[in-house]
C-alpha cells in the first residue's frame, strides 16, 4: 500500500523568511558548551542563516567517544531561540528525545540515517510527535533502500505530521572513496519523483567528509534542484569535538553560498522556452525509437525461445552473449559513448531476454 503524501509546503512552515534557493540551515555537528554554541550561532546569524541546527544526542559508531552534551544543551538552545532569534532544530532518535526538545520549544526537528533504517525508531518517534506541528526531517537511511525513506515518512505522516522534509546525505559504504558517504544521487532524484512535494536538502558535510568538498556538493545539489542545504558549521572547527574535517567556519559557510551558482527550474523567456522544447521533441522521437526496438528485439527473442523449446537447447548462449557484448562496447567506444552505460543497458535488456526466454521453457502446453 502506497500512501499519498500530502505535504505542506515549505513556504507555510513558518521556518525560513526568505524563501530563495538554497535554503540553509546550519550549526555545529554538536553542542559542546554554552559559549562555543552561543557564539557560533551569532557569528550564523551576522551571515544571514535563520535556521541553527546542533546535536544534543549524537549516535557515534564507537562507545567511548563524545556522545553529545545532552539534555543540558536544550537551554542553551532556547536560550539562542529566545536572545538572536534564530529558529532552533536538533536530532532525535527516540520519544525520550523528542519529548525533551518539545519541552524546550525546538522549532524542527530531524531524524538522523541510523534511526531511519530502524522502523521501530521512526514508529517510536512518530508516535511521540502525534500531534505535534513542527516541521521533521528525514535524513536517508544509511543503506540505499529508497522505500525504508518513504516509508520513514510514511510512518509520521500517518501519525499527522504534514510539515515534512528530506535530507539527503549519502550511503555508507566499505570502499575508500573520494567522499565519506556515496551520494548515489539517483536516490534522492528517485523520491523527488515519487514525493513532488517533499522538500529536498543535501547536507554536504556529511556526504564529503571534508570541508574541502563541501563547495561542489552543494553546487551538485543546487544543479538537481534540491530546495536547500544542513551544513555543519563551528566557530573552530578544528577544535571540534565530533566531526572536526568536515566542519566550516560561518564565514566560509557565507563563501560557498555566494559561490554558488542557482539555476531556474525552467528558462525565464520564451524564446529559451522554445529551443528547449524543440530539443525535448527531438529526444521524445528518439525514445519512440529505443522503444520500437526494444519491442521489436523482445519479439524476435520470444521466436527464438520457442525454437529453443522446441529444439532442447539452452536459454543461455555465452558466446553468442559475449560477442553482442564485446561489439556494442567496442561501438560504445567509437562513438565516445561511456562504455560503463552501454554495458549497463544491455546486460539489463540480456537478463530480461533470459527471463522472457525462461517464461517460455517453462510455460506448459495448452491441454497437456
Ligand atoms: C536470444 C538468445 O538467447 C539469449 C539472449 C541473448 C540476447 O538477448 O541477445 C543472447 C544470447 C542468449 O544468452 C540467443 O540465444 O540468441
Amino acid at each position: 500500500m502506497t500512501y499519498q503524501l500530502d505535504i505542506q509546503p515549505c513556504p507555510e512552515w513558518n521556518l525560513f523568511t526568505r524563501l530563495q534557493r538554497p535554503l540553509v540551515i546550519a550549526g555545529p555537528c554538536s553542542a559542546e558548551s554554552e559559549e562555543q554554541l552561543f557564539e557560533t550561532a551569532t557569528l550564523l546569524k551576522n551571515n544571514g542563516i535563520e535556521v541553527l541546527r546542533a546535536g544534543i544526542w549524537k549516535p557515534r559508531t564507537r562507545p567511548n567517544c563524545f556522545e553529545g552534551i545532552g539534555m543540558k544543551g536544550l537551554p542553551w538552545l532556547q536560550h539562542i531561540q529566545k536572545t538572536l532569534g534564530l529558529k532552533i532544530s536538533t536530532e532525535v532518535a527516540n520519544a525520550h528525545h523528542v519529548e525533551a526538545a518539545l519541552k524546550h520549544d525546538i522549532d524542527m526537528l530531524w531524524i538522523g540515517a541510523r534511526s531511519t533504517a530502524n522502523p521501530f525508531a521512526v514508529q517510536e518517534i512518530a508516535e511521540a510527535l502525534r500531534g505535534v506541528d513542527i516541521p521533521v526531517f528525514v535524513k536517508n537511511p544509511v543503506n540505499p533502500d529508497i522505500e525504508l525513506w518513504i516509508g520513514a515518512f510514511e510512518r509520521l505522516y500517518l501519525r499527522g505530521i504534514k510539515k515534512m522534509g528530506a535530507i539527503h546525505r549519502g550511503f555508507s559504504s566499505y570502499n575508500s572513496a573520494r567522499y565519506r558517504n556515496t551520494p548515489q544521487w539517483q536516490i534522492p532524484i528517485e523520491l523527488k519523483r515519487r514525493v513532488k512535494q517533499l522538500p529536498l536538502f543535501c547536507d554536504p558535510s556529511h556526504i564529503g567528509g571534508h570541508r574541502e568538498y563541501i563547495q561542489e556538493i552543494s553546487q551538485k545539489a543546487m544543479d538537481l534542484g534540491f530546495d536547500g542545504l544542513i551544513v555543519e558549521s563551528h566557530v573552530h572547527p578544528d577544535c571540534a569535538l565530533s566531526d572536526a574535517a568536515q566542519q566550516i567556519t560561518p564565514v566560509q559557510l557565507k563563501e560557498i553560498l555566494e559561490h554558488l551558482v542557482i539555476r531556474e527550474a525552467h528558462p525565464n523567456n520564451s524564446a529559451n522556452h522554445l529551443i528547449i522544447e524543440e530539443l525535448r521533441e527531438k529526444i521524445d522521437t528518439l525514445d519512440s525509437s529505443i522503444m520500437e526496438a526494444l519491442t521489436n528485439r523482445m519479439k524476435i527473442i520470444e521466436e527464438i525461445g520457442l525454437y529453443k523449446k522446441e529444439n532442447n537447447i539452452t536459454i543461455l548462449q555465452p558466446d553468442r552473449w559475449e560477442s553482442i557484448l564485446s561489439r556494442v562496447t567496442e561501438e560504445a567506444r567509437e562513438n565516445n559513448l561511456p562504455v560503463e552505460l552501454v554495458e549497463r543497458v544491455f546486460k539489463a535488456i540480456h537478463q530480461a531476454s533470459i527471463d522472457r526466454q525462461t517464461d517460455i521453457m517453462n510455460k506448459k502446453e495448452l491441454g497437456a
